[in-house]
C-alpha cells in the first residue's frame, strides 16, 4: 500500500517536472489576456463617452459646454430651473449635525457634479483651477420683490442669452477634448432662502462637497432691508455672533473663492444721510467681509450694490432698482469671469479687506493697515502725522532729489529721434531709479519715463459716498470722476510743505527725454482705471459710484511736479479735452514763459505761498535765482488771461510762516493779477525732513478759526481797496475757503459752479471765449460761506465711539 502511494507520488512528480513549463506558461498567458481585456473594456468606455460628449457639446464663444450630456456621471441630478430649496447632503466639516427644513422636491445633488454642469476649459499654468464652482444665491424676502429678482437672476446666470456662463471667453486650446488639458465645472447656481436653510451649514464652515471632489464656492447674498424685524436682522446675529464665537476659527469663509451683496431698500423713507437706506445688505457685507478674511484679505468679488426702490426716483417703482441691479450684476459677473479664467482674483485682492469694517469706521484704523497704509495719499500722511502725534517723523522717507542742471537750455523738444531729442538724452525717472521705488510705493503708476498718476483720497472717499474733495462744493467735481496726473514728475521748487516727500526729480529745465502726448494721455487713463478696478473689494465701495468712475471726466493736473514743464502741454490738454475731460492745472507760477504759451484749460491756478520775496524763499526754496522776478512775470500774465479763463490763486496758510501779518501783501499780489478766484487753505503738515529742517511743526498747521480770520480780513482789505470781491463759499472737511470777484454773483447768488459741457462748446466753436460764457449753477446753499460745505447727500463718518461732534477731519486740500 505504501508502495503503491510512493508509486503514484513520483508518478504525479514526474508529470509536473514534464509539464510544469507549460502550465507556467498557461499561467502567464491568462494573465496578460486578463489585462489587455480590462485595458479594452476602458478604453471603449471612453470612446463612448467621447462620442456621447461630443455630439452633444456645443460651442459657445469659444467654450465648450456640455449642455445635453448622454451619459451621466452621476446618479443625482439638480434641477435647476427650479428653486432649490434644498441643502447640500453631504457631510460637513464643522456644521452640527441637526435635522434641517427642507421645502421643494428635493433630488439631492452631490456638489460636483449635475447634468447641467458646464465644461470650462482650464487654461494650463493657473492656480486653483483644480475644483470646481458653486454659486450660492442666498436671499431673503418679506413682500418678494427680493424673491423675484434672486429668481429671474438665477436663471439668467446660466441661460445662453444673458448669463455669464456662455459669457466666458476662455481660449480653447485644441488639445482640451484629447484630455490633456484638465477641465473644470461651472456647477449651476443654486439658490438658498436664508429662513428655510440652516445657516450654521453655510455660515459657519463651507459645505463640503462629495468625496473626491474639490468645489470653490461663490456666495451671493441678495436682502431687502428692514427697520422692523425681519429674516434678516437673524441672520446678521448669525454672522456677528459666529464672527464673535471664540470656538469658531475668525474667518471661517475664507476659503470661499468670493462673495457679493447686493441690497434692496427705499431711499425715499430711509434715506442714506441717516445711514438708512440698504442698511441691512451694508451690515452683511462688512460681516461677510469679516468673517472671509478681514485684514488679511476678505473675498469680497465685487463692490455692495444697493437698489432703490424709491418711488419718487423714477417713473415705475422699480426702474432704478433693477438698474441698479443691473450695474452690481455687471462687475460682479466680470469678476466671477476673471476669476474662472486665472483661478484668482483680480489685482484688487492686494486691497481686498485693507479696510474692513468696523475698521471701516476709523481712518486712524485705516492707516495702521499695512496694505492700505502704501495706498494712501501723501496728503493723507500729512493729516495721520498730523493727527497722531505717535507718528515719527523718521518713517518719512528721505529726500532723494536728482542733480539739477542749470546749464542746458530750455526750448521746445522734437518728439522723434534725431530730429532734436539727443539720444543723450535720459530718462526722467528711470524704472531702476530710486526716485522710481519711492514714487510707486506711494502710489503712483509712472507712465512712460516723467508722467504719473495715482488716485487721491478723495475719489477714494466718493466711491465709498463719504464725499468728495472741496472742489465739490466750490465748482462741482465729483471726486470719483476725477483724475490727477502730472506729465512732469519733476518740478522747480523744493516747498517745504509738499508732500511729495522729496522724492521727485527737480531741475529749471526740461533735460530729459519727451514722451508722446498721446502716450502719456492713453497710459494715464489706463493707469486711472487700473487703481479704480483695484478698489472693487473695498468694503464700502458703491457699484454704482464704481461703475460711473470708469467715465473720467475731469483731470486735475496737480500732482507732483510742475505740468507746464511737459513741452507738449498744450497737446495733452487738447486731449484731454477731446474726450470731454475737463482740465485743473496748477502752475507754480515759476515759469512765465510756459505760461504764456498755455492754450485753454478750464481752471488756471497759481500756487502762491508767501506774500513776499524773503516769505517765499523761505517757503518754496525756489531753483531759480530770479525767482521773484518770475513769479511776478507770473501774476502779470494771469491777468492778462483772466477775461480768456477762468483764473485762481491757490494761498496755502503756514502759521509763523505766511500767515500773520501778510494780508496786505496778499491783497497786493490779488490787487496785482485780479484772479477770478482766491483759494485759501490751511497747510497739511506732511512731516518731511525738509519741513523738519525749514522749522515746520505741527504748530504751524492754522486751525479753521484762523482760517476763518485770514479770510475775512483779506476780503475786508481787498473790498477796501475797492476790489469787487466777497466770500462765496467754504468748505470746513477740508479748512478752505473760497473767495470770488463779483463777476460771478450773479442775480444775487453766488455762481462759482463750472458748466462743463459748455466749456468743452466754446472749445469747439474755436472762437475766444470768457469764464462768464461757461458759468454754472449757483453755488449750493449748503456751500456758501459759513454753511460748512458738507454735501448733506454725503455720508458722514464719525470717530469711533466719540460721537457726531468729534468729526473725522481729513486732510486739507486735497490736490495742487
Ligand atoms: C416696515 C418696513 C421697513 C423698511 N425699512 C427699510 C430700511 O431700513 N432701509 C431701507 O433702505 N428700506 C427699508 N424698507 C424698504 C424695503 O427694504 C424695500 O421695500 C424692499 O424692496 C422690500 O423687499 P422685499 O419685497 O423683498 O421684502 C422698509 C420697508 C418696510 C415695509
Ligand atoms: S483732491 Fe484733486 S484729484 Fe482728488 S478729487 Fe479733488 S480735484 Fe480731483
Amino acid at each position: 500500500m505504501s508502495l503503491a502511494l510512493c508509486k503514484s507520488v513520483t508518478e504525479i512528480l514526474g508529470l509536473w517536472h514534464e509539464y510544469r513549463t507549460l502550465i507556467f506558461t498557461a499561467i502567464a498567458l491568462a494573465a496578460v489576456l486578463y489585462k489587455c481585456l480590462g485595458s479594452l473594456r476602458t478604453l471603449l468606455h471612453r470612446e463612448i463617452q467621447s462620442i456621447g460628449a461630443a455630439t452633444s457639446a456645443q460651442k459657445l464663444n469659444g467654450i465648450v459646454v456640455d449642455s445635453k450630456p448622454t451619459l451621466k456621471l452621476a446618479d443625482k441630478v439638480l434641477e435647476y430651473t427650479e428653486v432649490v430649496e434644498s441643502k447640500l447632503d453631504a457631510p460637513r466639516v464643522k456644521a452640527k449635525v441637526e435635522p434641517k427644513r427642507v421645502s421643494g422636491k428635493k433630488k439631492g445633488s452631490p456638489i460636483g457634479v449635475g447634468k447641467s454642469a458646464r465644461r470650462i476649459t482650464k487654461p494650463q499654468n493657473e492656480k486653483d483651477l483644480e475644483s470646481d464652482i458653486q454659486i450660492c444665491i442666498f436671499y431673503a424676502s418679506l413682500t418678494g420683490s427680493t424673491s423675484s429678482y434672486v429668481e429671474k437672476f438665477k436663471n439668467d446666470l446660466f441661460s445662453d442669452k444673458e448669463g455669464i456662463y456662455p459669457k466666458l471667453s476662455i481660449p480653447t486650446p485644441s488639445n482640451s477634448l484629447s484630455g490633456i488639458v484638465p477641465s473644470r465645472n461651472i456647477l449651476p447656481p443654486q439658490l438658498f432662502n436664508l429662513e428655510e436653510i440652516e445657516l450654521d451649514d453655510y455660515f459657519i464652515s463651507l459645505p463640503a462637497p462629495s468625496e473626491g471632489k474639490n468645489v470653490k464656492y461663490i456666495y451671493i447674498v441678495v436682502v431687502p432691508s428692514y427697520e422692523t424685524d425681519s429674516p434678516v436682522a437673524a441672520f446678521l446675529d448669525h454672522l456677528q455672533e459666529t464672527y464673535h464665537d471664540f470656538r469658531i476659527d475668525s474667518a471661517p469663509l475664507s476659503p470661499l473663492a468670493g462673495f457679493s451683496v447686493f441690497g434692496f431698500g427705499d431711499s425715499s423713507e430711509w434715506p442714506e444721510s441717516e445711514g438708512k437706506f440698504c442698511q441691512d445688505a451694508v451690515q452683511v457685507d462688512k460681516w461677510l467681509g469679516k468673517l472671509s478674511g478681514g485684514r488679511a484679505g476678505s473675498r469680497r468679488l465685487s463692490p455692495l450694490g444697493m437698489g432703490d426702490m424709491n418711488p419718487a426716483s423714477s417713473a415705475d417703482r422699480q426702474g432704478t432698482a433693477t438698474a441698479n441691479f443691473r450695474e452690481w450684476r455687471i462687475h460682479l459677473e466680470d469678476s466671477m469671469q476673471e476669476y474662472f479664467e486665472t483661478g484668482e482674483m483680480s489685482a484688487g485682492a492686494d486691497l481686498r479687506g485693507a479696510v474692513e469694517s468696523g475698521d471701516e469706521d476709523s481712518d486712524v484704523d485705516v492707516a495702521e493697515n499695512e496694505t492700505e497704509k502704501d495706498m494712501i495719499d501723501l496728503e493723507d500722511l500729512g493729516t495721520m502725522i498730523n493727527r497722531n502725534p505717535t507718528i515719527k517723523k523718521s518713517s518719512v522717507p528721505a529726500k532723494v532729489y536728482l542733480p539739477v542742471d542749470f546749464t542746458t537750455p530750455a526750448g521746445k523738444i522734437a518728439l522723434e529721434a534725431g530730429e532734436g531729442q539727443s539720444p543723450l538724452r535720459k530718462d526722467m525717472v528711470p524704472k531702476d531709479s530710486v526716485t522710481y521705488k519711492a514714487l510707486t510705493k506711494q502710489g503712483y503708476a509712472i507712465v512712460g519715463s516723467h508722467s504719473g498718476v495715482k488716485i487721491c483720497r478723495w475719489t477714494k472717499s466718493a466711491l465709498r459716498g463719504r464725499g468728495s474733495c472741496y472742489k465739490y462744493s466750490f465748482y462741482g467735481i465729483r471726486s470719483h470722476l476725477c483724475m490727477e496726473t502730472t506729465p512732469s514728475l519733476s518740478c522747480s521748487n523744493k516747498c517745504v510743505f509738499c508732500w511729495r516727500h522729496g522724492t521727485n526729480p527737480v531741475g529749471t529745465t526740461w533735460r530729459w527725454k519727451v514722451d508722446p502726448p498721446e502716450e502719456i494721455f492713453k497710459g494715464v487713463v489706463e493707469g486711472h482705471y487700473r487703481k479704480i478696478k483695484m478698489m472693487k473689494g473695498v468694503p464700502g465701495v458703491r457699484a454704482d459710484r464704481f461703475s460711473e468712475a470708469f467715465r473720467i471726466r475731469h483731470c486735475a493736473l496737480s500732482l507732483v511736479g510742475e505740468p507746464i514743464f511737459y513741452p507738449y502741454i498744450n497737446e495733452f490738454l487738447a486731449l484731454l479735452h477731446g474726450s470731454q475731460i475737463s482740465s485743473f492745472l496748477v502752475c507754480n507760477a515759476q515759469h512765465p514763459a510756459q505760461l504764456r504759451a498755455l492754450g485753454p484749460v478750464t481752471q488756471l491756478y497759481v500756487s502762491i505761498d508767501a506774500s513776499n520775496k524773503e516769505s517765499l524763499k523761505k517757503i518754496d526754496k525756489p531753483l531759480h535765482r530770479d525767482f521773484w522776478e518770475r513769479f511776478q512775470e507770473c501774476l502779470d500774465i494771469l491777468r492778462e488771461k483772466r477775461n480768456k479763463q477762468r483764473t485762481v490763486f491757490r494761498l496755502t496758510l503756514v502759521k509763523g510762516f505766511n500767515l500773520e501779518d501778510e494780508v496786505k501783501g496778499y491783497a497786493d499780489l490779488v490787487q496785482r493779477a485780479l484772479p477770478g478766484f482766491v483759494e485759501i487753505k490751511g497747510v497739511t503738515y506732511c512731516g518731511t525732513s525738509s519741513a523738519g529742517e525749514a522749522g515746520l511743526t505741527m504748530g504751524n498747521v492754522p486751525f479753521w478759526e484762523e482760517v476763518q480770520t485770514f479770510v475775512e480780513a483779506l476780503n475786508t482789505e481787498l473790498n477796501a481797496r475797492g476790489l469787487d470781491y466777497g466770500m462765496a463759499a467754504e468748505h470746513q472737511h477740508s479748512c478752505c475757503a473760497l473767495l470770488a470777484s463779483r463777476r460771478f454773483h450773479i442775480n444775487g447768488k453766488w455762481h462759482t459752479l463750472i458748466n462743463y459741457e459748455r466749456f468743452f462748446e466754446l472749445l469747439k466753436e474755436g472762437r475766444e471765449f470768457g469764464p462768464e460764457e461757461y458759468v454754472g449753477e449757483p453755488t449750493p446753499e449748503w456751500a456758501n460761506w459759513g454753511n460748512g460745505g458738507f454735501n448733506p447727500e454725503d455720508e458722514r463718518v464719525y470717530r469711533k465711539g466719540k460721537g457726531p461732534k468729534k468729526e473725522i477731519e481729513t486732510e486739507s486740500g486735497g490736490c495742487g
